[in-house]
Protein backbone atom coordinates (compact mmCIF):
# COMPACT_ATOMS: atom_id res chain seq x y z
CA UNK A 1 0.00 0.00 0.00
CA UNK A 2 1.20 3.55 -0.84
CA UNK A 3 2.46 6.03 1.63
CA UNK A 4 -0.69 7.84 -0.81
CA UNK A 5 -2.94 6.01 -0.19
CA UNK A 6 -2.36 5.35 3.83
CA UNK A 7 -2.26 9.57 4.54
CA UNK A 8 -5.82 9.53 2.56
CA UNK A 9 -7.02 6.93 4.65
CA UNK A 10 -5.97 8.30 8.01
CA UNK A 11 -7.10 11.74 6.58
CA UNK A 12 -10.67 10.11 6.42
CA UNK A 13 -10.61 8.32 9.86
CA UNK A 14 -9.83 11.49 12.01
CA UNK A 15 -12.18 13.19 10.02
CA UNK A 16 -15.33 13.99 12.46
CA UNK A 17 -17.75 16.47 10.72
CA UNK A 18 -21.07 14.93 9.96
CA UNK A 19 -21.91 14.97 6.11
CA UNK A 20 -25.33 15.86 4.62
CA UNK A 21 -25.44 11.82 4.32
CA UNK A 22 -25.28 11.43 8.06
CA UNK A 23 -28.91 12.40 7.96
CA UNK A 24 -29.94 9.05 6.70
CA UNK A 25 -28.75 7.22 10.03
CA UNK A 26 -31.08 3.97 10.51
CA UNK A 27 -31.87 2.89 14.77
CA UNK A 28 -28.84 1.39 16.41
CA UNK A 29 -26.80 1.80 13.29
CA UNK A 30 -25.29 5.52 13.24
CA UNK A 31 -23.62 6.83 10.12
CA UNK A 32 -20.96 9.25 11.03
CA UNK A 33 -20.67 11.41 8.47
CA UNK A 34 -16.91 11.60 7.51
CA UNK A 35 -15.50 14.77 6.49
CA UNK A 36 -12.75 14.59 4.23
CA UNK A 37 -9.35 16.94 4.14
CA UNK A 38 -8.95 17.75 0.25
CA UNK A 39 -4.96 18.32 0.04
CA UNK A 40 -3.24 15.09 -1.46
CA UNK A 41 -6.59 12.96 -1.65
CA UNK A 42 -9.14 12.46 -4.37
CA UNK A 43 -12.07 14.64 -3.65
CA UNK A 44 -15.16 12.50 -2.14
CA UNK A 45 -18.70 12.94 -2.93
CA UNK A 46 -21.64 12.02 -0.25
CA UNK A 47 -22.01 8.79 -1.07
CA UNK A 48 -18.18 8.31 -0.90
CA UNK A 49 -17.32 9.72 1.63
CA UNK A 50 -20.30 8.33 4.08
CA UNK A 51 -19.29 6.38 7.02
CA UNK A 52 -21.38 3.47 9.17
CA UNK A 53 -20.02 3.14 12.47
CA UNK A 54 -18.60 -0.24 13.22
CA UNK A 55 -19.18 -0.01 16.97
CA UNK A 56 -22.94 0.24 18.60
CA UNK A 57 -25.86 -2.17 20.09
CA UNK A 58 -26.64 -4.08 17.02
CA UNK A 59 -24.11 -4.75 14.10
CA UNK A 60 -24.22 -2.32 11.29
CA UNK A 61 -25.62 -3.61 8.16
CA UNK A 62 -29.07 -4.49 9.51
CA UNK A 63 -30.74 -1.18 9.76
CA UNK A 64 -28.42 0.51 7.37
CA UNK A 65 -29.92 1.45 4.59
CA UNK A 66 -29.53 -0.85 1.85
CA UNK A 67 -26.23 -0.79 -0.05
CA UNK A 68 -25.55 -0.70 -4.00
CA UNK A 69 -23.07 -3.88 -3.46
CA UNK A 70 -23.28 -6.92 -1.31
CA UNK A 71 -20.63 -10.03 -0.72
CA UNK A 72 -22.43 -12.85 1.59
CA UNK A 73 -19.92 -15.17 2.33
CA UNK A 74 -20.09 -18.38 4.49
CA UNK A 75 -16.94 -20.42 5.65
CA UNK A 76 -16.23 -23.63 7.50
CA UNK A 77 -13.63 -23.85 10.30
CA UNK A 78 -10.96 -25.48 9.68
CA UNK A 79 -10.26 -28.99 11.39
CA UNK A 80 -8.07 -27.95 14.88
CA UNK A 81 -8.87 -24.32 14.86
CA UNK A 82 -11.45 -24.91 17.93
CA UNK A 83 -12.53 -21.92 20.24
CA UNK A 84 -9.05 -20.10 20.81
CA UNK A 85 -8.36 -19.54 16.70
CA UNK A 86 -12.23 -18.36 16.10
CA UNK A 87 -11.83 -15.90 19.03
CA UNK A 88 -8.96 -14.99 17.43
CA UNK A 89 -10.18 -14.71 13.77
CA UNK A 90 -13.15 -13.07 14.86
CA UNK A 91 -10.96 -10.63 17.17
CA UNK A 92 -8.94 -9.79 13.65
CA UNK A 93 -11.82 -9.81 11.71
CA UNK A 94 -13.39 -6.96 13.93
CA UNK A 95 -10.08 -5.12 14.01
CA UNK A 96 -10.07 -5.00 10.23
CA UNK A 97 -14.16 -4.32 10.07
CA UNK A 98 -13.90 -1.21 12.41
CA UNK A 99 -10.78 0.19 10.18
CA UNK A 100 -12.51 0.09 7.14
CA UNK A 101 -15.53 1.14 8.20
CA UNK A 102 -14.01 4.45 9.42
CA UNK A 103 -11.92 4.83 5.95
CA UNK A 104 -9.28 4.05 7.56
CA UNK A 105 -6.37 1.39 6.19
CA UNK A 106 -5.52 -2.42 7.29
CA UNK A 107 -3.77 -5.41 6.87
CA UNK A 108 -4.62 -7.01 3.56
CA UNK A 109 -5.99 -4.27 1.87
CA UNK A 110 -5.63 -3.47 -2.16
CA UNK A 111 -4.93 -0.69 -4.21
CA UNK A 112 -8.84 -1.42 -5.64
CA UNK A 113 -10.16 0.97 -2.89
CA UNK A 114 -6.96 3.92 -3.02
CA UNK A 115 -8.96 6.45 -4.21
CA UNK A 116 -12.30 5.73 -2.19
CA UNK A 117 -13.73 6.67 1.46
CA UNK A 118 -15.74 4.41 3.08
CA UNK A 119 -18.92 4.16 0.94
CA UNK A 120 -21.33 2.98 3.96
CA UNK A 121 -19.20 -0.02 4.33
CA UNK A 122 -20.57 -2.55 6.68
CA UNK A 123 -19.46 -6.16 7.75
CA UNK A 124 -21.80 -7.49 9.70
CA UNK A 125 -20.88 -11.29 11.37
CA UNK A 126 -23.45 -14.26 12.16
CA UNK A 127 -22.81 -18.00 13.30
CA UNK A 128 -24.48 -21.14 12.03
CA UNK A 129 -25.60 -24.16 13.65
CA UNK A 130 -22.57 -26.24 12.60
CA UNK A 131 -20.15 -23.64 14.70
CA UNK A 132 -21.00 -24.99 17.67
CA UNK A 133 -19.83 -28.06 17.15
CA UNK A 134 -16.47 -27.27 16.46
CA UNK A 135 -15.52 -24.82 18.86
CA UNK A 136 -17.03 -26.54 21.56
CA UNK A 137 -19.46 -23.95 22.85
CA UNK A 138 -22.77 -26.75 21.39
CA UNK A 139 -24.32 -25.72 25.32
CA UNK A 140 -24.33 -22.30 24.27
CA UNK A 141 -26.01 -22.86 20.86
CA UNK A 142 -29.78 -21.08 20.57
CA UNK A 143 -32.31 -23.27 20.20
CA UNK A 144 -33.55 -20.00 17.17
CA UNK A 145 -30.37 -22.00 14.93
CA UNK A 146 -32.19 -25.29 14.33
CA UNK A 147 -32.70 -26.14 11.20
CA UNK A 148 -35.21 -24.39 9.35
CA UNK A 149 -38.11 -27.11 8.50
CA UNK A 150 -37.88 -28.00 4.42
CA UNK A 151 -40.65 -26.30 2.24
CA UNK A 152 -42.10 -28.17 -0.88
CA UNK A 153 -40.76 -26.12 -2.91
CA UNK A 154 -37.16 -26.47 -2.25
CA UNK A 155 -34.39 -27.52 -4.65
CA UNK A 156 -31.50 -26.87 -2.39
CA UNK A 157 -27.72 -26.94 -3.09
CA UNK A 158 -25.94 -28.40 0.02
CA UNK A 159 -22.68 -26.80 -0.96
CA UNK A 160 -24.08 -23.44 -1.00
CA UNK A 161 -25.95 -23.76 2.29
CA UNK A 162 -25.29 -23.27 5.40
CA UNK A 163 -22.22 -22.84 6.68
CA UNK A 164 -19.95 -22.31 10.25
CA UNK A 165 -19.77 -18.44 10.24
CA UNK A 166 -21.75 -16.24 7.92
CA UNK A 167 -19.80 -12.50 6.79
CA UNK A 168 -22.39 -10.33 4.88
CA UNK A 169 -20.49 -6.99 3.66
CA UNK A 170 -21.80 -3.78 2.23
CA UNK A 171 -20.71 -0.99 0.11
CA UNK A 172 -22.10 1.86 -1.68
CA UNK A 173 -18.66 1.55 -3.91
CA UNK A 174 -18.80 -2.32 -5.27
CA UNK A 175 -14.28 -1.10 -5.26
CA UNK A 176 -14.84 -0.85 -1.19
CA UNK A 177 -16.95 -3.82 -0.28
CA UNK A 178 -13.92 -6.01 -2.97
CA UNK A 179 -11.16 -4.26 -0.78
CA UNK A 180 -13.16 -5.44 2.62
CA UNK A 181 -13.90 -8.64 1.22
CA UNK A 182 -10.12 -9.42 0.28
CA UNK A 183 -9.01 -8.28 3.44
CA UNK A 184 -11.26 -10.21 5.40
CA UNK A 185 -10.91 -13.28 3.25
CA UNK A 186 -6.56 -12.93 3.58
CA UNK A 187 -7.00 -12.82 7.58
CA UNK A 188 -8.38 -16.23 7.56
CA UNK A 189 -5.07 -17.60 7.05
CA UNK A 190 -5.30 -21.47 7.97
CA UNK A 191 -8.42 -21.46 10.32
CA UNK A 192 -11.26 -21.11 7.57
CA UNK A 193 -12.21 -21.68 4.31
CA UNK A 194 -14.97 -20.06 2.12
CA UNK A 195 -17.56 -22.90 2.00
CA UNK A 196 -19.81 -20.02 -0.80
CA UNK A 197 -19.51 -16.76 -1.74
CA UNK A 198 -22.83 -15.03 -3.58
CA UNK A 199 -22.46 -11.41 -4.67
CA UNK A 200 -25.29 -8.82 -5.49
CA UNK A 201 -26.42 -5.19 -5.96
CA UNK A 202 -29.00 -2.62 -5.27
CA UNK A 203 -29.76 0.71 -7.06
CA UNK A 204 -27.05 2.95 -6.21
CA UNK A 205 -27.71 5.88 -3.91
CA UNK A 206 -28.14 8.86 -5.05
CA UNK A 207 -29.13 7.41 -8.90
CA UNK A 208 -32.77 8.43 -7.95
CA UNK A 209 -33.74 12.36 -7.60
CA UNK A 210 -35.23 11.66 -4.26
CA UNK A 211 -34.67 8.40 -2.25
CA UNK A 212 -36.99 5.68 -3.67
CA UNK A 213 -37.98 2.37 -2.54
CA UNK A 214 -35.79 -0.18 -5.10
CA UNK A 215 -37.18 -2.49 -7.64
CA UNK A 216 -36.35 -6.12 -7.57
CA UNK A 217 -35.18 -7.54 -10.90
CA UNK A 218 -38.65 -8.89 -11.76
CA UNK A 219 -39.41 -5.28 -12.09
CA UNK A 220 -41.83 -4.84 -9.14
CA UNK A 221 -40.97 -2.48 -6.14
CA UNK A 222 -39.86 -4.23 -3.18
CA UNK A 223 -39.29 -3.66 0.51
CA UNK A 224 -42.67 -1.45 0.98
CA UNK A 225 -43.90 -2.64 3.78
CA UNK A 226 -40.89 -3.33 5.41
CA UNK A 227 -40.59 -2.62 9.19
CA UNK A 228 -39.59 0.51 10.07
CA UNK A 229 -37.02 1.78 12.31
CA UNK A 230 -38.87 3.80 15.21
CA UNK A 231 -42.25 2.02 14.87
CA UNK A 232 -44.06 0.10 17.77
CA UNK A 233 -42.35 -3.85 17.99
CA UNK A 234 -39.92 -3.06 15.28
CA UNK A 235 -37.13 -4.02 18.36
CA UNK A 236 -39.32 -6.66 19.41
CA UNK A 237 -39.60 -8.21 15.85
CA UNK A 238 -36.19 -7.75 14.41
CA UNK A 239 -33.82 -7.93 17.64
CA UNK A 240 -33.43 -10.29 20.57
CA UNK A 241 -34.12 -8.54 23.63
CA UNK A 242 -31.49 -8.20 26.81
CA UNK A 243 -32.52 -11.23 29.04
CA UNK A 244 -33.65 -13.57 26.61
CA UNK A 245 -31.96 -17.11 25.65
CA UNK A 246 -28.97 -17.55 25.22
CA UNK A 247 -27.56 -14.22 27.02
CA UNK A 248 -24.59 -13.55 24.37
CA UNK A 249 -27.18 -13.10 21.58
CA UNK A 250 -28.98 -9.96 23.34
CA UNK A 251 -29.09 -7.04 20.86
CA UNK A 252 -28.42 -9.56 18.16
CA UNK A 253 -30.57 -11.09 15.52
CA UNK A 254 -31.07 -13.84 13.18
CA UNK A 255 -30.68 -13.89 9.83
CA UNK A 256 -32.52 -16.23 6.87
CA UNK A 257 -30.33 -16.16 3.31
CA UNK A 258 -31.76 -17.46 0.68
CA UNK A 259 -31.02 -17.76 -3.08
CA UNK A 260 -34.44 -17.54 -5.01
CA UNK A 261 -33.55 -17.69 -8.84
CA UNK A 262 -36.00 -16.08 -10.40
CA UNK A 263 -38.12 -17.13 -13.83
CA UNK A 264 -37.24 -14.27 -15.66
CA UNK A 265 -38.25 -15.42 -19.17
CA UNK A 266 -42.05 -16.55 -17.95
CA UNK A 267 -42.40 -13.44 -15.96
CA UNK A 268 -41.55 -11.37 -18.75
CA UNK A 269 -44.42 -13.47 -20.96
CA UNK A 270 -46.76 -12.94 -18.08
CA UNK A 271 -49.07 -9.28 -19.73
CA UNK A 272 -48.38 -6.71 -16.74
CA UNK A 273 -51.70 -7.15 -15.25
CA UNK A 274 -51.44 -10.60 -14.33
CA UNK A 275 -47.97 -9.47 -12.95
CA UNK A 276 -49.84 -6.84 -10.74
CA UNK A 277 -52.17 -9.40 -9.44
CA UNK A 278 -49.71 -12.14 -8.38
CA UNK A 279 -47.84 -9.78 -6.26
CA UNK A 280 -51.22 -7.81 -5.37
CA UNK A 281 -49.42 -4.10 -6.13
CA UNK A 282 -49.19 -1.90 -9.21
CA UNK A 283 -46.07 -2.67 -11.08
CA UNK A 284 -45.21 1.36 -11.90
CA UNK A 285 -45.53 2.53 -8.55
CA UNK A 286 -45.87 -0.23 -5.61
CA UNK A 287 -49.38 0.89 -5.00
CA UNK A 288 -51.61 -2.04 -3.46
CA UNK A 289 -54.15 -3.00 -5.92
CA UNK A 290 -57.34 -2.22 -2.90
CA UNK A 291 -55.99 1.09 -4.01
CA UNK A 292 -54.02 4.73 -3.05
CA UNK A 293 -50.52 4.80 -3.37
CA UNK A 294 -47.22 3.25 -2.51
CA UNK A 295 -47.93 2.98 1.38
CA UNK A 296 -51.52 2.90 1.70
CA UNK A 297 -51.98 0.22 3.69
CA UNK A 298 -53.11 -3.10 1.93
CA UNK A 299 -57.14 -3.30 2.20
CA UNK A 300 -56.98 -7.04 2.22
CA UNK A 301 -60.91 -7.33 2.07
CA UNK A 302 -61.66 -4.71 -0.85
CA UNK A 303 -64.05 -6.45 -3.57
CA UNK A 304 -64.76 -5.11 -6.88
CA UNK A 305 -68.22 -4.58 -8.02
CA UNK A 306 -68.50 -8.25 -9.17
CA UNK A 307 -67.82 -9.24 -5.39
CA UNK A 308 -64.18 -10.50 -5.94
CA UNK A 309 -61.07 -9.38 -4.45
CA UNK A 310 -59.01 -6.44 -5.78
CA UNK A 311 -55.82 -8.13 -3.88
CA UNK A 312 -56.28 -11.77 -4.90
CA UNK A 313 -56.51 -14.75 -2.64
CA UNK A 314 -53.06 -16.04 -3.56
CA UNK A 315 -50.89 -12.99 -3.85
CA UNK A 316 -47.48 -12.61 -2.59
CA UNK A 317 -48.53 -9.59 -0.61
CA UNK A 318 -51.41 -10.86 1.14
CA UNK A 319 -49.85 -14.51 1.32
CA UNK A 320 -46.98 -12.83 3.20
CA UNK A 321 -48.90 -10.28 5.39
CA UNK A 322 -48.17 -10.09 9.11
CA UNK A 323 -52.26 -9.94 9.00
CA UNK A 324 -52.46 -13.81 7.54
CA UNK A 325 -49.70 -14.64 8.90
CA UNK A 326 -50.20 -14.38 13.39
CA UNK A 327 -48.19 -10.97 12.71
CA UNK A 328 -45.58 -12.93 11.86
CA UNK A 329 -43.12 -10.23 10.53
CA UNK A 330 -39.36 -9.66 9.36
CA UNK A 331 -36.78 -7.01 7.92
CA UNK A 332 -35.93 -7.78 4.67
CA UNK A 333 -32.84 -6.49 3.55
CA UNK A 334 -31.70 -8.22 0.00
CA UNK A 335 -29.54 -8.03 -3.04
CA UNK A 336 -30.54 -8.67 -6.86
CA UNK A 337 -28.08 -11.02 -8.14
CA UNK A 338 -26.84 -11.82 -11.94
CA UNK A 339 -24.22 -14.76 -12.42
CA UNK A 340 -24.77 -15.24 -16.46
CA UNK A 341 -26.17 -17.56 -17.89
CA UNK A 342 -27.38 -20.83 -16.86
CA UNK A 343 -26.64 -24.14 -19.40
CA UNK A 344 -30.28 -23.56 -20.54
CA UNK A 345 -30.07 -20.07 -21.67
CA UNK A 346 -31.98 -18.57 -18.97
CA UNK A 347 -30.33 -15.70 -16.63
CA UNK A 348 -28.71 -16.72 -13.29
CA UNK A 349 -30.57 -14.30 -11.72
CA UNK A 350 -32.50 -13.54 -8.50
CA UNK A 351 -32.63 -12.36 -5.17
CA UNK A 352 -30.09 -12.94 -2.46
CA UNK A 353 -33.02 -13.26 -0.02
CA UNK A 354 -32.19 -11.66 3.70
CA UNK A 355 -34.11 -11.75 6.27
CA UNK A 356 -33.94 -10.30 9.81
CA UNK A 357 -36.02 -11.32 12.93
CA UNK A 358 -35.82 -11.85 16.91
CA UNK A 359 -36.71 -15.44 16.21
CA UNK A 360 -36.69 -17.09 12.62
CA UNK A 361 -40.16 -19.37 14.12
CA UNK A 362 -41.57 -15.92 14.24
CA UNK A 363 -40.90 -14.25 11.16
CA UNK A 364 -39.48 -16.64 8.56
CA UNK A 365 -40.72 -20.13 8.97
CA UNK A 366 -44.73 -19.52 9.20
CA UNK A 367 -44.35 -16.71 6.37
CA UNK A 368 -42.60 -19.13 4.30
CA UNK A 369 -44.85 -22.21 5.17
CA UNK A 370 -47.70 -19.82 4.08
CA UNK A 371 -46.10 -18.72 0.67
CA UNK A 372 -44.92 -22.21 0.02
CA UNK A 373 -48.56 -23.83 0.31
CA UNK A 374 -50.12 -20.98 -2.06
CA UNK A 375 -48.25 -17.97 -3.28
CA UNK A 376 -48.93 -17.22 -6.95
CA UNK A 377 -45.28 -16.04 -7.37
CA UNK A 378 -43.76 -19.79 -6.32
CA UNK A 379 -44.23 -20.46 -10.62
CA UNK A 380 -41.82 -17.96 -11.21
CA UNK A 381 -39.27 -18.79 -8.39
CA UNK A 382 -37.08 -21.13 -7.29
CA UNK A 383 -35.29 -21.59 -3.60
CA UNK A 384 -31.73 -22.62 -4.36
CA UNK A 385 -29.94 -22.27 -1.04
CA UNK A 386 -30.62 -21.41 2.22
CA UNK A 387 -28.72 -20.99 5.73
CA UNK A 388 -29.76 -19.40 8.81
CA UNK A 389 -27.61 -17.71 10.92
CA UNK A 390 -27.24 -15.95 14.57
CA UNK A 391 -25.93 -12.14 14.35
CA UNK A 392 -24.73 -11.18 17.97
CA UNK A 393 -25.18 -7.37 19.10
CA UNK A 394 -22.95 -4.99 18.03
CA UNK A 395 -19.05 -5.03 19.70
CA UNK A 396 -18.86 -2.00 22.13
CA UNK A 397 -15.18 0.38 21.14
CA UNK A 398 -12.41 -2.47 22.52
CA UNK A 399 -14.56 -5.43 22.19
CA UNK A 400 -14.79 -7.68 18.84
CA UNK A 401 -18.15 -9.26 17.86
CA UNK A 402 -18.73 -12.46 19.32
CA UNK A 403 -16.17 -12.06 22.12
CA UNK A 404 -19.43 -12.48 24.60
CA UNK A 405 -19.92 -16.10 23.28
CA UNK A 406 -16.30 -16.78 22.99
CA UNK A 407 -14.86 -15.93 25.96
CA UNK A 408 -18.26 -16.24 28.78
C1 LIG B 1 -40.64 -15.91 3.61
C2 LIG B 1 -40.55 -14.66 3.31
C3 LIG B 1 -40.52 -14.09 1.95
C4 LIG B 1 -39.89 -14.53 0.79
C5 LIG B 1 -39.07 -15.77 0.62
C6 LIG B 1 -40.17 -13.56 -0.22
C7 LIG B 1 -39.71 -13.62 -1.54
C8 LIG B 1 -39.92 -12.66 -2.51
N1 LIG B 1 -40.66 -11.50 -2.40
C9 LIG B 1 -40.65 -10.81 -3.58
C10 LIG B 1 -41.29 -9.60 -3.86
C11 LIG B 1 -42.11 -8.87 -2.99
N2 LIG B 1 -42.36 -9.18 -1.69
C12 LIG B 1 -43.22 -8.24 -1.15
C13 LIG B 1 -43.70 -8.21 0.14
C14 LIG B 1 -43.37 -9.11 1.14
N3 LIG B 1 -42.66 -10.27 1.02
C15 LIG B 1 -42.53 -10.88 2.25
C16 LIG B 1 -41.89 -12.08 2.53
C17 LIG B 1 -41.17 -12.84 1.63
N4 LIG B 1 -40.92 -12.58 0.32
C18 LIG B 1 -43.19 -10.05 3.18
C19 LIG B 1 -43.28 -10.33 4.67
C20 LIG B 1 -43.71 -8.97 2.50
C21 LIG B 1 -44.49 -7.81 3.11
C22 LIG B 1 -45.94 -8.15 3.24
C23 LIG B 1 -46.73 -7.02 3.85
O1 LIG B 1 -46.48 -6.66 5.00
O2 LIG B 1 -47.57 -6.46 3.16
C24 LIG B 1 -43.53 -7.29 -2.18
C25 LIG B 1 -44.50 -6.12 -2.04
C26 LIG B 1 -43.86 -4.85 -1.63
C27 LIG B 1 -43.28 -4.86 -0.24
O3 LIG B 1 -43.99 -4.70 0.75
O4 LIG B 1 -42.09 -5.07 -0.15
C28 LIG B 1 -42.82 -7.66 -3.32
C29 LIG B 1 -42.79 -6.97 -4.64
C30 LIG B 1 -39.85 -11.56 -4.48
C31 LIG B 1 -39.56 -11.15 -5.89
C32 LIG B 1 -39.41 -12.69 -3.82
C33 LIG B 1 -38.53 -13.77 -4.30
C34 LIG B 1 -37.72 -13.71 -5.31
FE1 LIG C 1 -41.80 -10.97 -0.77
Amino acid sequence: MTEQHLSRRRLLGTAGAAGAAGLAAGAGGGFMGAAVAQDDVTALATVGSTAVAFHGRHQAGITTPMQARGHLVAFDLAPGTGRTGAAALLRRWSRTAERLAAGRSADGTTDAARDAGPASLTVTFGFGRTFFDRTGLADRRPTALDPLPDFSSDALDAGRSNGDLWLQIGADDPLVAFDALRALQKQTGDSARVRWQMNGFNRTPGATARPMTTRNLMGQVDGTNNPKPGEKDFDRRIFVPPGGDPAWMAHGSYAVVRRIRMLLDDWDELPAPEQEKVIGRRKQDGAPLSGGHETTPVDLDRRDAAGRLLVPANAHARVSAPETNGGAAMLRRPFSFHDGLREDGAPDAGLLFVCWQSDPLTGFVPVQRKLDRGDALSRFIRHEASALFAVPGGAAPGEYVGQRLLES
